[in-house]
């Protein structure tokens, strides 16, 4: 922290394609993840590696340009590690965004889900961050996962949309977690469409559960890249540049809601930044 004066009160995580989001900063101090010790590193095109911070609408961010995935091979711990570095900066609140791919017949490529609420199926079958010893000074043993989207934040997100013209393209969803890093087989997509599945991705859950433990408000984007394949009868398939392009196409609307956020939500000011 020697190396910047920049003290973050909000985190953003950026996904597949989203990175840009970093580049809305002001007054930016930038650090390749291999430069900071003990970070894990980056392996996925689209997830550039490098924490950024800087100005955000009178607000001081810190941002992953590119965050972990489980089926990189990095623990639960490691993927989740620098959410708990934010708690320690002293971070308050933390944004979450991803590439998913829709279940919801009313959710098209280009659309935004506000996530509601997360399915996380590695956590059901006990890959969970937490598993393990429980460090008291971070949160309880056993924290509660309802409402850990926060509800403020999700309706100041919608009333944003309204202003920037954008509602059209948004709606409230769950998003679902799996471990990747194939893609749905049919049969999957159908089960997971029945399950109540909106969106479905490859990150994100294990992050959300690890920043409610520690009490950071939580809020999150799923960009739809892509509609899951449910049909036996549909040729189409999905691939991981399609993800990226659809990124790239939306960056722009993803960014001004970031920001017009960020820029308008109430800061408390009361962290007391005591996790350790
Ligand atoms: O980091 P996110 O969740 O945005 O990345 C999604 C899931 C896979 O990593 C990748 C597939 O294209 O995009
Ligand atoms: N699991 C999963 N992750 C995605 N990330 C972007 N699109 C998809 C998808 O269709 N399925």
């Amino acid at each position: 922290m020697s190396q910047t004066k920049h003290r973050p009160q909000v985190a953003i995580i950026c996904g597949s394609g989203l990175g840009m989001l970093a580049d809305t900063l002001k007054c930016q101090d930038s650090f390749a993840y291999s430069d900071i010790p003990g970070f894990p590193q980056s392996t996925v095109q689209g997830h550039a590696g490098r924490l950024v911070f800087g100005e955000l609408k009178g607000k001081t961010c810190v941002c992953m340009q590119g965050r972990f995935h489980m089926y990189e091979g990095h623990s639960l711990l490691k993927t989740t590690f620098p959410v708990r570095v934010f708690k320690l900066l002293g971070v308050e609140t933390l944004f979450v965004t991803n590439a998913a791919g829709s279940l919801a017949d009313g959710l098209q490529p280009g659309d935004i889900m506000i996530i509601k609420d997360h399915v996380n199926f590695p956590g059901l079958v006990g890959l969970n961050p937490l598993c393990g010893p429980n460090d008291d000074k971070f949160g309880p043993r056993f924290p509660a996962m309802s409402g850990c989207y926060d509800k403020n934040l999700r309706c100041l997100a919608m009333e944003i949309a309204k202003q920037l013209g954008v509602a059209g393209l948004m709606q409230e969803g769950v998003y679902a977690m799996v471990g990747g890093p194939n893609f749905e087989t049919i049969a999957e997509a159908r089960l997971l469409h029945r399950l109540g599945v909106d969106a479905v991705g490859m990150s994100t859950a294990p992050e959300v559960v690890v920043a409610t433990h520690c009490g950071l408000r939580v809020f999150g984007l799923s960009l739809i890249t892509n509609k899951v394949v449910k049909s036996y009868e549909d040729s189409d398939s999905v691939n991981h540049e399609g993800v990226l392009e659809v990124g790239r196409l939306r960056s722009h609307t993803v960014q001004q809601l970031v920001t017009e956020l960020i820029g308008r939500m109430e800061i408390n000011n009361n962290n007391t930044n005591n996790a350790a």
